[in-house]
């Protein structure tokens, strides 16, 4: 493994690819730093040695399981080596004691049915073919034989098929420790129901994936001294909330949305809805169904879900009215007041209607609910000022309005699921299991892309200091002959997010208590602290944009912050 090699006339050789990432070839001639390669599809191209890697032409033909037993360890043979094993549904491979998992975009029943589960209950790593279960099944007989907690981490980027791995990590785990003598619905059921709740509210359609994750989320599962589940916590992070008012073709908002929108005749009735396609925060995007998905049924399987995690039909009820209250709350437009162009009114009588239908829904008064949106509330010492808004301002503080209600929506939800599925104060152990967001990268970025990106570094960290640093200061102890491998330390990236003082964070902070800051006087404040900062690039033309280079590739930041000085004293969500 990660011998050195040397190149040379006749080398099999792998050569990288704009098309597909790496192609194979051997190599016909080389000449100073220049390498002819003839490549398998029949072309000659002139390369040089570090755009090459040797290539194992003697490699199994089925692929290997583990890739630390490949030939050489380099991203060519890596990803030929996943490739293989995928062309034959084998969508599992091991690295050392990762679990390397490809996403089969198809439902693969076989490799997950009970016999398969059983197969793998105490098979020891290598036994069995690499699976997702043995993950699981090696923290849990840990946890047992050590007493000690142990935590699963997965990750990859959106689509990869993090969430699909939660769940059928969570049914393995559900497998071993279940509790099926227990009265009414077990821990496990109740966990695992908490999925379809949780994605109606916190899944969307998003350009790679149709049902993309759009909040990160813990589950920790408790046990009892004899490994039975005794009790779950779910955490979730970063719900993204801009997607409450904002979303763009091909994406969709959440899904509970469209589901509400499809629910029976009476709710819909009672709720004023109708077609999705009449709301602004739904019709921004062209897309309002998805292939494959039907959400009447789902709204109905929702109900369903809420049920089996203790949601009584009053609250379930109460969920559904905020719903639908956001959605009237979109469609509240604003014009000027009398021609004043600092200030802003309803701009017609849909808008009153909608603003009407908000206010019947929250239950609170709708003067006071326009005069929330229409105006800013500044609290002195001595007096509390009322400003008008304009009416940028009070599109913002409606979309601000929504976002909160939205997101403390979510909050309560998770909550109540916790409630309901009771943690045991007794449990000494847990095994826990994280799903989150991967490095993300769009051509627009915000501050919701600096939060994830900067959670993903914290946690390559930890990887680089558990795989890497951890393994290699085992080595050096023991005094094995060990090569070096080099590996990119990112403290220094985290340092410039995160440090307490002049970290790009404290100063957003700073920024935000500022009146009159903007994007710009940021994004300046940044690109003269960070000037000659390795991690940090001040775009040539943008004013208010800065990149910043994570261990994953480069990001640029467009939209850092929004301030929001609204003041929405009167609304109390019952
Ligand atoms: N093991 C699997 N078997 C069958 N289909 C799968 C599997 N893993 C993923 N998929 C398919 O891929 C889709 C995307 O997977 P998933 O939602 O788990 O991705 P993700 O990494 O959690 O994405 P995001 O970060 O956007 O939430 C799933 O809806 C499913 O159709």
């Amino acid at each position: 493994m990660g011998v050195p090699q040397t190149i040379d006339v006749g080398s099999h050789v792998w050569l990288e690819d704009s098309e597909l990432a790496w192609v194979d070839g051997i190599v016909f001639s080389v000449t100073g730093h220049d390498v002819e390669v003839q490549t398998s599809d029949g072309r000659t191209v002139v390369a040089k040695f570090s755009a090459l890697h040797p290539r194992d032409a003697e490699s199994r033909a089925g692929g290997v399981d583990d890739m630390t037993n490949l030939h050489y360890l380099n991203e060519a043979e890596v990803l030929h080596n996943l490739a293989t094993r995928f062309q034959i549904d084998e969508i599992y491979t091991y690295t050392g004691n990762i679990l390397i998992a490809v996403n089969p975009f198809q439902a693969l029943p076989h490799l997950y049915e009970p016999a398969v589960m059983k197969r793998y209950k105490e098979a020891k790593m290598g036994e069995q073919a690499p699976h997702v279960f043995t993950i699981a099944d090696i923290a849990y007989r840990a946890m047992i034989t050590e007493g000690k907690s142990n935590s699963i981490l997965v990750s990859g980027e959106s689509g990869a098929g993090k969430t699909e791995t939660t769940k059928n990590l969570m049914c393995y785990l559900a497998y071993l420790g279940g509790n099926s003598a227990a009265e009414g619905q077990t821990i496990e059921q109740q966990v695992l129901e908490s999925n379809p709740v949780l994605e109606a509210f916190g899944n969307a359609k998003t350009a790679r994936n149709n049902n993309s994750s759009r909040f990160g989320k813990f589950v920790e599962i408790q046990f009892d001294n004899v490994g039975r589940i005794s009790g779950a916590a779910i955490r979730t992070y970063l719900l993204e909330r801009s997607r409450v008012c904002q979303i763009s073709d091909p994406e969709r908002n959440y899904h509970c949305f469209y589901l509400l929108c499809a629910a029976p005749k009476e709710e819909i009735e009672k709720y004023k809805l109708g077609d999705p396609k009449s709301f602004h925060y739904l019709n921004q995007s062209n897309c309002y169904q998805l292939v494959g998905v039907n959400d009447a049924n789902n709204y109905l399987a929702t109900r369903r879900a809420m049920d089996v995690v203790g949601i009584s039909e009053e609250e379930q009820e109460a969920i559904f009215r905020v719903v639908a209250a956001i959605l009237h709350l979109g469609n509240i437009d604003f014009g000027n007041n009398e021609g004043d162009p600092e200030s802003s009114v309803l701009k017609d009588d849909d808008s009153k209607f909608h603003l009407d239908m908000t206010a019947q829904l929250l239950r609170c008064d709708p003067e006071s609910l326009e005069d929330a949106l229409c105006k800013r509330k500044m609290i002195t010492p001595d007096d509390v000022i009322k400003k008008s808004l304009d009416i940028s301002g009070a599109i913002i503080s409606r979309d601000g309005l929504a976002k909160t209600i939205y997101s403390r929506l979510f909050d309560w939800l998770v909550d109540k699921i916790n409630v309901s599925i009771g943690q045991d104060p007794k449990s000494k152990c847990l095994i826990g299991v994280l799903d989150i967001y991967g490095f993300e990268s769009f051509e627009s970025n915000s501050f919701e892309q600096l939060c994830i990106n900067y959670t993903n570094e914290k946690l390559q960290q930890h990887f680089n200091q558990h795989v890497f640093k951890s393994e290699q200061a085992e080595y050096t102890k023991e005094e094995i002959d060990w090569r070096y491998i080099e590996f990119v330390d990112n403290q220094d990236v985290l340092s410039l997010i995160e440090k307490k003082t002049g970290g790009i964070i404290a100063l957003l902070d700073e920024a935000c208590l500022v009146p009159k800051s903007t994007h710009e006087t940021f994004a300046q404040k940044l690109y003269q602290t960070f000037k000659d900062h390795k991690r940090f690039i001040k775009p040539k033309l943008a004013r208010s944009e800065f990149t910043i280079v994570h261990y994953a590739g480069e990001v640029s930041i467009s939209y850092p912050y929004l301030i929001l000085l609204v003041h929405f004293s009167i609304l109390a969500l019952k």
